[in-house]
């Protein structure tokens, strides 16, 4: 623990630290102990520089970046087979950051110039999204969700890449749209504001303690058109008539790999099994929901996930047994601009795209459009 204190935090001085674990040493062994306690944690505090994660090489790669950045060797293995090693090191590198707070504008309340120069001028760092266009990034300020700005529904605070979901399924007002998996509510809300609170969103979820707080969150931003229900999701479609939905999103329960910044626990908590299990859950629900989209109508799939059996190899199962569904490329210009200038996005665009956390330092994120062609 002293060594984690005296290599990884930065607020008690090196020989503050020290002189702790000697003296929990003393308490705890004889003055021998304490001795060697104190050698040890000063030499390590003299040579710090050389103590750092790049410096550990063992043979294999694998075993080097998952002791260099602490994540079992069978996630970095299922990473490097997917992204290649280097790709593979950042993400596990990134998901060791601290997450930024961000904020995602209510327009139905005011616009984000607006609301950037209410927060700058409150004492916060506050800056646009590069990723998100509802997105503003705050680096400092205090407890966002005690501010007047939240508590009477002006913004939300939500990560970047889960503000790009309902943009891409970029419905318009007056539309019937279907969210299958929608608690806490982040994206039913955000669909509502794109839809200025005209037509219907159904926002579904399979526990009923989690519907109160989808109800809160509309209730707090004034969204009027969002009605909570509880259900399991793969019998939605014994609930409403077929293709009755202009659109539906499933935000599909996953393994959340892309959130381990805020969640580290579940790198050690789930397992290879786990993966297998989720996925066959996933396509149950893709299953039961995709008929309720209308002919012309839009299915978007998304997961805070990086793994490819529960996206890429996902979407391409599906598609491969519901040739009414084809991958839509029709994303907002805005969005795809950025994707390009950043370099995800080369040469002509199917429709689907894995965000990755090192690339906006944002939660990693994949998702699909699909559109109903019959
Ligand atoms: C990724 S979270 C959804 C986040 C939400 N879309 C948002 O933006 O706030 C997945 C949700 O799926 C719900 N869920 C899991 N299995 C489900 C099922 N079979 N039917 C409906 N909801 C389910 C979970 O309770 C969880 O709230």
């Amino acid at each position: 623990m002293s060594a984690y204190q005296l290599l990884y935090l930065d607020r008690i001085p090196p020989h503050a630290a020290v002189n702790e674990a000697v003296s929990i040493a003393k308490r705890r062994g004889h003055a021998g102990i304490s001795g060697m306690v104190n050698g040890v944690l000063r030499s390590m505090d003299r040579g710090r520089s050389e103590l750092t994660p790049s410096r550990i090489k063992l043979d294999d790669p694998i075993a080097t970046i998952a002791l260099r950045h602490s994540y079992p060797e069978w996630l970095v293995r299922r990473w490097a087979d997917a992204y290649g090693y280097e790709v593979a090191e950042s993400i596990c590198e990134a998901g060791n950051r601290s997450p930024h707070a961000s904020i995602r504008v209510n327009p139905l309340q005011g616009s984000r110039e607006e609301l950037l120069a209410e927060l700058g001028e409150a004492g916060l760092e506050a800056k646009p999204s590069a990723l998100a266009p509802a997105g503003i990034v705050v680096e400092s300020g205090g407890h966002l969700a005690d501010m007047a700005g939240f508590l009477s529904g002006r913004w939300s605070l939500q990560d970047e890449s889960s503000m790009l979901v309902a943009e891409v399924v970029n419905p318009s007002a007056g539309m019937k749209v279907l969210d299958c998996c929608a608690a806490p509510g982040g994206k039913s809300a955000h669909l509502a504001e794109l839809m200025e609170g005209k037509g219907k969103i159904w926002a579904n979820d399979l526990h009923v303690h989690k519907r109160e707080l989808i109800v809160q969150q509309t209730e707090r931003l004034k969204l009027r058109n969002v009605e909570a229900i509880t259900g399991d999701a793969s019998t939605l479609g014994e609930r409403f008539a077929p293709e009755s939905m202009d659109a539906v999103l499933l935000d599909a329960p996953c393994s959340g790999f892309g959130v381990i910044r805020r969640k580290p626990e579940i790198k050690w908590t789930k397992t290879e099994g786990d993966i297998a299990e989720i996925c066959a859950v996933q396509r149950k629900l893709l299953e039961s929901v995709c008929g309720l989209v209308k002919p012309g109508g839009t299915l978007v799939y998304s997961t805070c996930t990086m793994e490819r059996a529960e996206n890429e190899e996902q979407v391409a199962a599906f598609l491969k047994d519901h040739a009414e569904f084809q991958l839509d490329p029709e994303w907002p210009e805005e969005l795809l601009a950025t994707f390009r200038e950043a370099g995800l996005i080369e040469g002509s665009f199917e429709g689907q795209l894995q965000l990755l956390p090192q690339h906006y330092g944002s939660d990693g994120f994949f998702i699909a459009r699909m559109s109903r062609v019959r």
